[in-house]
């Protein structure tokens, strides 16, 4: 690492939102058992899927959860709204330690954490009409807002960009885009303070995306509502979050503004991310390209160490003995955190690609050749 000093992670000082946080997750981990053998069935290993999660979201921001598919987003996403219970680590909302709430501690925090689903198609009941299911939370809560639920389910249809008229419309009448507004109702009709947006527009066309982001994005700063917006697309992430996490087999590896992180990345695996983004690319002539070889490892045995080495050009042993934290590296804003041992330098700009499929590299050679 040479000339980068690490400074150990404060608690609570180095994140960029101010005051308290109104989510704060350290060490949270899920591992899924995996059972086998005859004739007696007994745990045989564990799908780490989160391992050892540290994060903090703040009244009223945008945090972006970034990376590969299998490296954990969605399942920190659905601990933190606790339709999973963790199996180590601690999560703490509004001061309040829910890591193992039960039903009853955990009832008033429900409406206030909501969930925003990927299929806006499975995730409403094509039963009811848009009118109940944007409703039934509110009977299930025991919520009745003054005009009544019915007056207050046609406001939220209209705030989502729907017409109220069409308050006893099935959702197969509705448009993949339209569906997620209702989806964006629902999730809206128990004024929660943080909605998990779990890759809320991937399965929508990449015309109707921007529109869905905008009405988030609206929801966001007219509301106040705190989101956790998870998503492998970086333009999307980058357009939506005042702060950007990257996850990678099941850790954090990199969390940081959204400035820093999009202009200053320091570890390696953000550096391959934002490679393949075309709207990173401030001046091509200076743009880093960086084919990452492979997929991500399997969470049941991820490697030792640090778990990015196995596709990384910069490891060395020590990368592969000693996990690095999660720290602030000096020269980085207060804040931009990063796990790795042997940092890049704070700039996108780099001399020769780095090319790690060695098919590839072969290809391009080549090619090079023949020029
Ligand atoms: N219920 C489960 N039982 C066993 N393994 C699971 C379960 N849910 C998720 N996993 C595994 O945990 C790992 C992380 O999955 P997760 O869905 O959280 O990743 P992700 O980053 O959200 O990926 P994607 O973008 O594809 O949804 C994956 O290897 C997945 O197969």
């Amino acid at each position: 690492m040479s000339k980068n000093v690490t400074l150990p992670h404060q608690q609570g000082s180095t994140d960029a939102g101010p005051g308290e946080p109104l989510l704060s997750v350290e060490g949270l981990e899920k591992h899924f058992p995996i059972y086998g053998g005859f004739p007696f069935r007994k745990q045989v290993g564990a799908v780490k899927a989160v391992d050892g999660v540290d994060l903090q979201i703040y009244p009223g921001e945008a945090l972006g959860v970034v990376g590969e598919s299998g490296c954990g987003k969605s399942t920190t996403g659905r601990l933190v709204t606790r339709l999973l219970e963790p199996t180590g680590g601690k999560i703490t909302y509004a001061g309040q330690d829910i890591t193992h709430a039960g039903r009853k501690q955990l009832a008033p925090i429900r409406s206030e954490i909501q969930m925003i689903f990927q299929d806006p198609f499975s995730s409403l009941n094509p039963r009811q009409t848009v009118g109940t299911i944007i409703k039934s939370p509110m009977e299930v809560n025991g919520i009745n807002p003054p005009g009544g639920r019915e007056t207050r389910v046609r406001e939220l249809l209209e705030t989502v960009g729907l017409n109220p008229e069409h308050y006893n419309r099935f959702p197969h009448e509705f448009s993949g885009g339209q569906r997620q507004r209702i989806g964006v109702a629902r999730a809206l009709a128990l004024e929660p303070k943080l909605i998990v947006a779990d890759e809320p527009v991937s399965a929508l066309d990449v015309s109707i995306q921007a529109q869905v982001v905008n009405l988030l994005q609206k929801v966001q700063s007219e509301l106040g509502i705190a989101f956790m917006f998870i998503a492998h697309d970086l333009a999307i992430v980058r357009h939506f979050s005042q702060r950007v996490a990257v996850m990678y087999l099941g850790k954090v590896v990199e969390v940081a503004d959204r400035d820093s992180l999009y202009t200053r990345p320091r570890h390696p695996y953000t550096h391959a991310l934002l490679s393949a983004v075309p709207e990173a690319d401030v001046d091509s002539a200076k743009k880093d390209r960086i084919r990452l070889s492979g997929d991500v490892p399997s969470p049941i045995m991820p490697p030792s160490g640090c778990r990015f080495r196995t596709r990384c050009w910069k490891a060395t042993e020590k990368c592969a003995s000693e996990d690095p934290p999660l720290v602030q590296i000096s020269g980085n804003r207060e804040g931009h955190l990063t796990a790795c041992h042997f940092p890049e330098e704070p700039t996108l700009s780099r001399g020769k690609d780095v090319v790690l499929d060695p098919a590839l590299a072969a290809l391009e050679d080549g090619h090079t050749a023949k020029d």
